[in-house]
């Protein structure tokens, strides 16, 4: 393939971080310097499923696409080393802490860390479209920790998400917080600082780093396996990703660059609020099994609504991103580039207009390579509204107690529901609590993935604060903890080889040219990519039913 061949004299394999569908990431450390980490993916040459050729013919394109990408892009996983021997190809990359959905696992996030991450996401998004290539794969497993995620913090208990906190506990933990901070009712305290944040970027030092230099992004992006170029997309778009986060579009035959700023707002509306957008259940309790055209029902004609507990609190700001983000019309639907300059981020200290970050001297000559560091407030938390702790039962009082406590949280609206009628079981939840079963239609796409890949923290302790007396001081607490530093991760400087064997991998004969398709005009072209024609929803299941609609998702 034209790779290095001496990757064991030049790094030495320390243990597994995780194991994909068809490799296994290593932890590495270089020969010449130990303290010098990094991640190798390990990828077989031969598969029971391809041919020698075929296979490798994938992993040329996808390096091709992904050393591309992570040349000019800050929020892309950066590839650092291509190696192979007889049986096996090794990608050495930086090394990360896990994905996104380790991040997740103790339920949604407050505001200011779903900026922070999502900022991030549409960062990788926007800089893969300014290659002219569509991401496909937008998915939290597809975007890896940079620093050590936060080990469950104690203070969980304190600050548990308001509707995470079962009433019991609420009386408890929660309840006792809220008391304390002098509403005398156990459980309806409000206006607890939304301060817990699994991804360590609490601290204005934090959120300044996922935003400009010369600190590193709370997240990138990795694993360019479905993406695809611009002409790839003109061809017509393939089936490649997870139906969850399909766009309407993505059921059809014609798709543009949209579709990654739609899996996008599922995955912000994920963040928010630990569910699917067209599934009351949670992340976790999603129906197992379900089929692409029911997928394709829910996703194309069920509302967008804001009304499970989860959303109480939650910004009117927060949920006008997500709704423009989940716009059924590709056509309308808000570009990476136009949510990056959405007001909520804004709201966090970020200012993400086009003159802020562009830098058109980038050597790249893409203008968003290098981000300018946005004006920050002193403090996100000083800044940050505050978001209640929902004691009253409606979304109405709940309201009514933010907007006391300084928020600007109003009662939810429903995005207006597309008329169809819909099998029950779409929707249904099993479990008495609304959830269902299982998780396997979630992790139908990554099924092997064993999580090990969410590190341990070595080295890294972030010890949470004990726990506090009163609700002020669990605010006190998590506004004024010391900064959570995020661990420093300058930019790695690629083996010398990789520009030689990227170039040679670009070449048109190989096909793998999505890196290379940024020549030429963008202007019109990049409208008919944002814009390409969307299936009516109506009318979309023929795409389904092309790619094989027997298969599970
Ligand atoms: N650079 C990295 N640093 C640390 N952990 C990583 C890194 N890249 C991947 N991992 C972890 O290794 C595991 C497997 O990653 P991999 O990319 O192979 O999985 P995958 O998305 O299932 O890939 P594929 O479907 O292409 O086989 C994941 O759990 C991921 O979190």
């Amino acid at each position: 393939m034209g790779f290095r061949a001496d990757f064991n004299s030049q790094y030495s394999l320390l243990e597994v971080l995780g194991k994909g569908n068809f490799g296994v990431v290593w932890l590495a450390a270089s020969r010449h310097d130990p303290s010098h980490q990094v991640a190798v993916k390990v990828l077989p040459k031969v598969r029971e499923d391809k041919g020698k050729e075929e296979n490798l013919a994938c992993i040329k394109r996808e390096v091709a696409l992904w050393g591309s990408l992570s040349g000019d892009s800050r929020y892309v996983a950066q590839l650092l080393g291509l190696y192979e021997d007889g049986d096996s190809v090794y990608l050495v990359q930086q090394r990360c802490y896990g994905d996104l959905t380790s991040a997740m696992q103790h339920g949604p996030l407050s505001e200011a860390c779903a900026a922070a991450i999502m900022w991030c996401v549409l960062a990788a998004v926007r800089d893969c479209h300014d290659h002219h290539l569509a991401m496909v794969d937008v998915k939290p497993q597809n975007f890896l920790l940079t620093s050590p995620p936060l080990q469950a913090p104690q203070h969980t208990q304190t600050q548990a998400h308001p509707a995470t906190a079962a009433p019991a506990a609420a009386a408890g933990a929660a309840g006792a917080a809220a008391a304390a901070e002098g509403s005398g009712q156990p459980g309806q305290g409000q206006g607890q600082c939304e301060c817990e944040c699994p991804v360590p970027l609490l601290s204005a030092q934090g959120y300044q780093a996922s935003h400009g230099e010369p600190s590193s992004p709370c997240v990138v992006a990795c694993d360019f396996g479905c993406s695809l170029s611009y002409s790839e997309l003109m061809r017509g778009g393939r089936h490649g990703g997870s139906p969850i986060f399909f766009a309407p579009e993505q059921f059809g035959s014609s798709y543009g660059l949209g579709v990654d700023v739609w899996a996008a707002g599922v995955m912000l509306y994920l963040l928010l609020s630990g569910r699917y957008p067209f599934w009351d259940c949670k992340r976790e309790d999603i129906k197992p099994g379900m089929k692409p055209y029911e997928v394709m029902l829910a996703v194309c004609s069920a509302p967008i609504q804001f009304l499970s507990p989860e959303w109480r609190g939650v910004s009117r700001d927060a949920r006008d991103l997500v709704t423009r983000m989940l716009d059924r019309n590709p056509a309308t639907r808000l570009t990476a580039e136009q949510a990056l300059e959405h007001h909520w981020f804004a709201r966090w200290g970020a200012q993400p207009a086009r003159s802020a970050h562009a830098d058109t001297s980038a050597p790249s000559g893409h203008p968003h390579t290098h981000a300018a560091a946005p004006s920050l407030p002193a403090s996100p938390c000083a800044a940050a509204p505050k978001r209640c702790v929902a004691g009253g039962s409606s979304p109405d009082t709940a309201a009514a107690g933010c907007q006391e406590a300084g928020s600007n949280i109003v009662p939810a609206p429903a995005v207006a529901a597309v008329p169809i009628a819909l099998p029950a079981d779409v929707f249904s939840c099993s479990s008495a609590d609304g959830g269902c079963p299982a998780d396997a239609f979630y992790h139908a796409s990554s099924s092997s993935s064993n999580g090990n890949g969410n590190g341990n923290g070595t080295g890294h302790a972030l010890v949470a604060a004990a726990v506090p007396h009163t609700a002020e001081a669990a605010t006190a607490a998590a506004c004024q903890q010391p900064p959570l530093q995020p661990q420093p991760s300058p930019r790695l400087t690629p083996e010398p080889h990789m520009q030689r064997v990227l170039s040679q991998l670009r070449s048109p004969a190989e096909g793998g040219g999505g890196g290379g398709a940024s020549s030429g005009s963008a202007g019109s072209e990049d409208e008919r990519l944002h814009s390409a024609a969307a299936a009516p929803a109506a009318g979309a299941g023929h795409g389904v039913g092309s790619s094989g609609s027997s298969n599970e998702v």
